[in-house]
């Protein structure tokens, strides 16, 4: 899931977007890049690495213009090279740099399209550089460079372009552009901040970057929706595709946002904690004798979920697990090899936490089962009585193809297996999963602000439908194997 940013100023942006940067770090960790427009001349500066590692001095200072775009990078498509590194350029029309978060479906049939048809060239395996020529080649065929024809280029887009994408660009000329999928699946955020009485807007996957930068949250951008902000701060905005069901994807609040960030009007902290508290009602309801003595969260994203479950179940609340803060999110990380080795050295257990005890053990997720097979055996090794694992989200079955790369159903840990079977697999005394309806009403909240979800990786349900055989190739080009196939 990546992370982007795009800003409207009265001065330079770049140390504006690289700060934005460092708070959508934890969406990618795999490359960084940010592209400023300054006159008549676009700026690209980007590589693999995190944003500390990928911008020194030099390279920021070469950053000049008021209109900017970033981006920080987990692939979902092409290979981790650095040439799929994003914002993406074209020169044509006018000078176009583009960053998606994301995933296109129908990328194969557009690249051919975009050869054929477009004639334009596209030189990675990138689908966000498909997307840029598409919107490229939309934006060419309007006659004058205004707002409306950025938005008639978006209607294009939308029209061509099948699966999750939220994206900002800046376009020579015109200013900031950035767009939403007609099911509002990958999120966008649009903020706004006076300064020196003059209006500069900014737009992010999350709004912990709009807070970081003192700009207010104004609203979610809407599915299928277009934006445009001039370099003199002025705001456009259109819908730009027939209203859809807006399905945004769950597994944002599940586990890829941050807590502080609100989305589509959620605040991710709440709905987390209300996923304890239904999943904590559920322990109840199944064990009302439970021998539970300690619920122990395993670091980081569970510990708003693993706080309410102890509240709910009467028993206390513990930090087990010591997290390592200088090893990064273990599932983001791109073959299977280095998460497994990374789950050890980010996590080591404090003994006295689990001798002798039956511990809960409360992840927000279980998807390969990469941490907890190894967390179980740790609390044991710990000397623990009992564990019993909680995972906050519902058993994940069906591969993600809107922007997670989980694109192979076989790396699933519960693909093709009863709860039972998985529990013995991960070695738990008692394996728990949250309903999907209780997911999703928790994360609705009492105000039912999102009534249907793309919760495809729960459900098998695919928004916009999957063209037969697509599973098949993306699990040869995408699965674990074919990367470490690629890279040897
Ligand atoms: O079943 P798995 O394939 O292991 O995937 C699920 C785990 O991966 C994530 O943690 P991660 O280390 O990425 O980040 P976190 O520190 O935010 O929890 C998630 O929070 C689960 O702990
Ligand atoms: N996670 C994402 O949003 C990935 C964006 C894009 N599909 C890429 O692979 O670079
Ligand atoms: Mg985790």
């Amino acid at each position: 899931m990546c992370g982007i940013l795009g800003i409207v100023g009265h001065n330079d942006v770049a140390a504006q977007l690289y700060d934005g940067l460092t708070v959508l770090q934890h969406r990618g960790q795999d490359a960084a890049g940010i592209a400023t427009a300054n006159g008549s001349k676009l700026r690209v500066h980007k590589g693999n690495g995190l944003v500390s590692d990928v911008f020194d001095e030099g390279a920021m200072s070469l950053l000049e213009g008021r209109v900017g775009i970033a981006h920080c990078r987990y692939p979902t498509a092409g290979s981790e090279g650095s040439d799929e590194a994003q914002p993406f350029y074209v020169n044509s029309p006018f000078g176009i740099a583009l960053a998606h978060n994301g995933n296109l479906i129908n990328t194969d049939a557009l690249r051919n399209e975009v050869f054929e048809q477009d004639r334009r060239n596209v030189n990675t395996e990138s689908d966000s550089e498909v997307l840029l020529n598409v919107f490229a080649h939309e934006l060419d065929t309007q006659k004058a460079l205004t707002p409306d024809a950025a938005f008639r280029a978006i209607e294009g887009v939308n029209r061509r372009c099948v699966g999750g994408f939220a994206v900002v660009a800046t376009v020579l000329g015109l200013g900031l552009v950035a767009f939403r999928d007609p099911n509002g699946i990958r999120p966008l955020v649009l903020g706004k901040r006076n300064s020196g009485g003059q209006d500069e807007y900014a737009v992010a996957s999350e709004s912990v970057a709009l807070d970081l930068l003192g700009f207010e949250r104004v609203r979610d951008v809407r599915p299928g929706e277009g934006i445009v902000v001039t370099p003199r701060g002025e705001l456009f905005t259109r819908q730009c595709a027939e209203p859809r069901q807006h399905t945004p994807c769950i597994f944002e609040y599940v586990y890829f946002a941050r807590p502080d960030s609100m989305m589509d009007e959620v605040s991710v902290h709440k709905a987390r904690m209300r996923m304890g508290q239904k999943l904590g009602e559920k322990i109840l309801r199944l064990r009302p004798d439970h021998d539970i003595d300690t619920v122990i969260p395993i670091p980081d994203t569970s510990r708003d979920a693993a706080l309410e479950i102890a509240n709910v179940i009467g028993v206390k609340y513990r930090e087990g697990f010591i997290k390592n803060r200088y090893v990064g999110r273990t599932f983001i990380m791109p073959g299977q090899g280095e998460r497994a080795k990374s789950v050890r050295r980010k996590l080591n257990p404090i003994p006295l936490e689990f001798r002798n005890r039956v511990v809960l053990l409360v992840d927000d997720s279980i998807v390969r089962g990469t941490t907890s097979k190894q967390i179980v055996q740790m609390a044991r090794d710990a000397g623990a009585r009992k564990v019993y694992l909680a995972s906050a989200a519902p058993a994940v079955r069906y591969p993600n193809v809107y922007g997670i790369d989980m694109p192979s159903a076989e790396e699933l840990v519960a693909h093709g297996r009863t709860d039972e079977e998985v529990e013995k697999l991960l070695g738990a005394d008692w394996l728990i999963y949250q309903d999907l309806s209780d997911l999703e009403e928790a994360v609705s909240g009492p105000k039912q602000r999102i009534n249907d979800f793309d919760s495809s990786c729960f459900n098998g349900e695919y928004v916009t439908g999957i063209e037969p055989g697509y599973f098949e190739r993306i699990q040869q080009l995408r699965s674990d194997e074919a990367k470490k196939t690629r890279r040897a």
